[in-house]
């Protein structure tokens, strides 16, 4: 009796262990899926869906030409990186003309997401809706091509910066490379499949020295991240052409400027400093050699930008299939006028009226080139491009608006309102 009594409760206890594992195990699983499910949607944040957003999504994105009109009958764009410097101005140039244009962008904090918030606004004065995501939301990418059937995609969304690379490099490989291939995915997924237009880079010419450059140049000497991650990008658009017949245009963008520009940017930044009495930090090459840029006014590249889109030819493709061969083409879109930095510091102390404390150091190696020089006859020959903004006007509109967005006109730093 008594070892019957006793194998009762070494079973009992036996099952009450195991019962223990299976509510442990359980728990743990439940806490980790609700973990895995709150970062993701952390992540991703469901601000999107629903019949009104359709609505809008769909109004926005109609072209708004009159029947007939000689430009034919308007492209249905999805613009990544709206909110961006370059992706703001591209949208108002298509609403313009009469093109649909839907933006997504996921307004991060790489730099002051209040100017960001206010290009918005002014696009949204201009009948173009914003999507707040991010281009790795695979299901809001799915959403948006069930919604339009968009016949263009404007890929600027990216991490730009060529020293900040070293500072966070994930994000680099986030946008540039998982992003990427998340849009890609969705594109060659879509019925009717987009052409694609997108932002490399000049960066890709690392540490070529033959000038100028030209697109037969290598490009296989990248000198930072981020040079890489816009190199790589090349590559993939490239395999997407290949596998599944998607129209695809990379531009190779030299350091673009202008009003509503990007504050990390060099022009930018000295501008806010001179103004603020703070010194500048300005690279200077090897053996005393001034560095210099092909800089490149925004109102250009967006015609560029906008000629691309519009000689794109189509994606071959339906349901992931490729029908035959699509288009693959690559630009330089750039000045063709290489400037010093230390021109660029003295246009700019004209303009403002201030002596710049001038702080000049050796270009410390953290993915600088020493110069970029445009060679853009491809372009000129199959887009019709033609920059006509020298620095030295350029450079008079973005402090023109400088001034008027951050108050300076009124004597006061409080926001102000500004316009195009
Ligand atoms: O064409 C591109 O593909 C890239 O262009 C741009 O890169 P960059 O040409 O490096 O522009 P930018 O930072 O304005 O520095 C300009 C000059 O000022 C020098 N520079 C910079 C900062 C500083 O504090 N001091 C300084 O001398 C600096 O050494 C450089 O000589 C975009 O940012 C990038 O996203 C990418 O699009």
């Amino acid at each position: 009796m008594s070892r019957q009594l006793h194998r009762c409760f070494a079973s009992t206890g036996t099952l009450f262990l195991w019962a223990l594992l299976l509510v442990t195990t359980t728990g743990t699983y439940l806490s980790f899926r609700s973990f895995v499910d709150t970062s993701s949607s952390r992540y991703f944040p469901a601000s999107w869906g629903g019949l009104h957003w359709e609505r809008q999504i769909r109004a926005s994105a109609s072209p708004r030409r009159p029947p007939g009109s000689p430009e034919g009958a308007g492209l249905s764009v999805l613009l990544t990186g709206a909110a961006g410097f370059i992706g703001a101005h591209c949208s108002l140039a298509l609403r313009k003309r009469g093109d649909g244009v839907v933006g997504i962008d996921n307004f991060n904090s790489y730099y002051d997401p209040s100017l960001k918030k206010a290009r918005r606004a002014l696009l949204g004065s201009h009948g173009v809706f914003v999507v707040e995501g991010d281009i790795n939301d695979g299901r809001l990418l799915t959403k948006l091509f069930d919604v339009v059937p968009f016949t263009h995609v404007l890929h600027l969304a990216a991490q730009a910066g060529v020293r900040y690379a070293m500072e966070n490099p994930a994000s680099y490989v986030h946008s540039n490379i998982a992003g990427l291939v998340s849009l890609l995915e969705a594109c060659k997924d879509a019925d009717p499949q987009p052409a694609i237009v997108w932002a490399s880079s000049s960066s890709v010419y690392g540490l070529n020295d033959r000038v100028p450059f030209s697109e037969s140049h290598r490009t296989d000497q990248p000198a930072s991240l981020y040079a890489a991650t816009k190199k790589a990008g090349e590559e993939i658009t490239h395999t997407y052409n290949h596998i599944y017949g998607l129209s695809v245009t990379g531009l190779r963008f030299f350091t673009v400027y202008g009003p509503w520009g990007r504050p990390d940017m060099a022009y930018f930044s000295f501008t806010r400093d001179i103004l603020q009495g703070k010194p500048i930090t300005v690279y200077r090459g090897r053996d005393h050699v001034d560095l210099a840029r092909d800089f490149t006014y925004v109102d250009d590249i967006v015609r560029g930008c906008l000629a691309s889109l519009d000689t794109a030819g189509r994606s071959t493709g339906t349901g992931g299939k490729k029908r035959g061969p699509a288009p693959y083409r690559i630009f330089n879109l750039g000045n063709t006028s290489p400037v010093t930095v230390p021109t660029l510091v003295a246009i700019l102390e004209r303009y403002l009226r201030v002596n710049a404390k001038k702080h000049v150091v050796e270009m410390p190696g953290n993915g600088d080139v020493p110069f970029t020089h445009a060679n853009i006859s491809l372009a000129r020959e199959q887009l019709g491009y033609k920059p006509t903004t020298s620095l030295e006007m350029g450079l008079k509109k973005f402090v023109r608006w400088y001034l008027s967005y951050y108050g300076y006109n009124r004597g006061t730093h409080e926001f102000n309102n500004h316009y195009l």
